[in-house]
């Protein structure tokens, strides 16, 4: 650990006066491909060849990945099929454990022309990647007048289970001239407010197993090379008073709709995807956080209606946390309340579930016209700008990662999870 201390120290040094003179040129210059086809990946092994990105004339220390991670959903409902066999493949989402490589793809494929139909009917695919692609670039012109010491700060998006994928990605990040000898700094800057290790534990996992792949191992066998890709991760952001504002200015948006003297009386129903009670029991911080985000928007809010935490979207025959959206509305709906709100609560654009299975199967099977859903945050000003102060705040504090994210689940026995935490860990010698 001191020999590695010590050698970032004297590259550091190298760094500042190397890059004075190779560069009076704009920073971007480093970080665009133009260093592509000189042998300059790590993956190539002729790294040090390299200006090192970490510092330029003008003092910046960018430029700086934002990388955002998500599940990601199919584009066409052709790709269903593979985001499924993804999704049943993910050990960290669906442990089947050693029959993982014989039940996932029977189930997937099961499952397949029953999902396609639900992308069909919502325009024929998802629109996370439309919506995650637009957050990060809005979020980014934020930042570079916030943070001129990182700027240029160039948007990135890995999903989970379909395109584009940690591995696509991490192989940009590379092309774009970050790692390969040349250092450089990347956030992994989950976009699932509230943390679960089956969604944004699996996400870190799979950057750790892919960094691992493009840019781990040596000759030397060193697990950590000078001048690969300096990691730090916002691994959670549930209360966070711009999320919390975006949040209350859709609700007060749906809220404006009903009559004056029947708006006090309608019920929030905020609604989160549920877990497998397994999941909860293991220890999984994701109800508590939803709890959190909930209660903070009420607070907002004045407390001015009733609400409810419900949960949604289980999947399969084990149990899992409840109560149901669905069971939810039915049963209000029968003791007389027939004005509802629903508002998904853990996920940040549109997807199948909000746009499916809460207004086509829920709201529009319920057949009430007081029955309502708040707007997902989509291109909200309000949410975009609280991307950038949730980043701006990372990148001042100079820290890795959250002492949260290094407590595993009392339950985990996870080598994954045990390993990918020591790694984002080790960063903190390198920032
Ligand atoms: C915070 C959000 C989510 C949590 C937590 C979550 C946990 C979780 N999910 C499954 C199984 C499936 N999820 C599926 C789709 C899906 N899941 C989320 C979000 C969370 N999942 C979203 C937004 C989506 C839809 C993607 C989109 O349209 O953009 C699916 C596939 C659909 C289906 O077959 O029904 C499965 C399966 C588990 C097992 C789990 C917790 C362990
Ligand atoms: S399952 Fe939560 S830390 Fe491993
Ligand atoms: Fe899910």
């Amino acid at each position: 650990m001191a020999l590695r201390q010590s050698v970032s120290h004297i590259t550091k040094r190298a760094t500042q006066s190397q890059i004075t003179t190779v560069s009076a040129s704009p920073v971007f210059a480093l970080w665009k491909s133009d260093l592509k086809g000189n042998g300059v990946h790590q993956r190539n092994g002729m790294a040090t060849m390299v200006p090192p990105v970490t510092q330029d004339a003008t003092g910046s220390k960018g430029p700086t990945a934002m990388v955002f991670m998500n599940m990601g959903g199919p584009s066409t409902t052709d790709e269903v099929g593979d985001f499924l066999s993804r999704l049943f493949a993910d050990g960290d989402l669906i442990p089947l454990g050693r029959l993982q490589g014989y039940l996932g793809p029977l189930i997937s494929r099961r499952r397949t022309p029953k999902i396609q139909k639900q992308y069909a009917a919502i325009g024929g695919g998802s629109p996370i990647r439309k919506w995650s692609e637009y957050q990060s670039s809005e979020m980014c012109k934020l930042l570079d007048k916030m943070s001129p010491e990182t700027a240029p700060h160039k948007p990135y998006v890995a999903f989970r289970y379909a395109d584009p994928l940690t591995e696509e990605m991490y192989t940009k990040l590379l092309d774009d001239g970050f790692g390969g000898g040349r250092g450089g700094r990347a956030v992994a800057f989950t976009q699932y407010p509230q943390y679960s290790c089956s969604t944004t534990g699996s996400s870190l996992n799979d950057i750790w197993r892919w960094r691992n792949r493009l840019e781990g191992k040596r000759a030397t066998g060193e697990v950590v090379p000078e001048g690969s890709i300096t990691w730090s991760v916002i691994d959670r952001w549930p209360v966070h008073p711009g999320l919390v504002e975006a949040f209350a200015e859709n609700i007060e948006k749906t809220l404006a709709t009903y009559p004056a003297e029947k708006r006090d009386k309608v019920v929030l129903l905020f609604s989160a995807h549920s877990l497998p009670m397994s999941v909860v029991n293991r220890g999984d911080p994701y109800p508590a956080e939803v709890g959190a985000t909930v209660y903070a928007v009420m607070q907002r809010l004045g407390m001015k209606n009733p609400y409810r935490l419900v949960w949604q979207s289980q999947v399969g025959p084990s149990a899992w946390l409840g109560a149901q959206t669905s069971d939810t509305v039915q049963e209000y709906v029968k003791k007389g309340q027939t004005d509802l709100v629903l508002i998904p609560i853990a996920f940040t654009s549109d997807h199948i579930e909000t746009l499916y299975e809460l207004d086509h199967e829920i709201i529009g099977e319920a057949g009430q016209e007081g029955i309502k859903r708040a707007e997902s945050l989509n291109g909200s000003p309000t949410f975009i700008q609280a991307l950038a102060d949730i980043a701006h705040a990372h990148l001042k504090s100079d820290i890795a990662c959250s002492p949260q994210m290094m407590l595993r689940c009392p339950g985990c026995n996870s080598e994954r999870c045990l390993e990918q935490k020591k790694f984002f860990a080790s960063q903190q010698q390198q920032l």
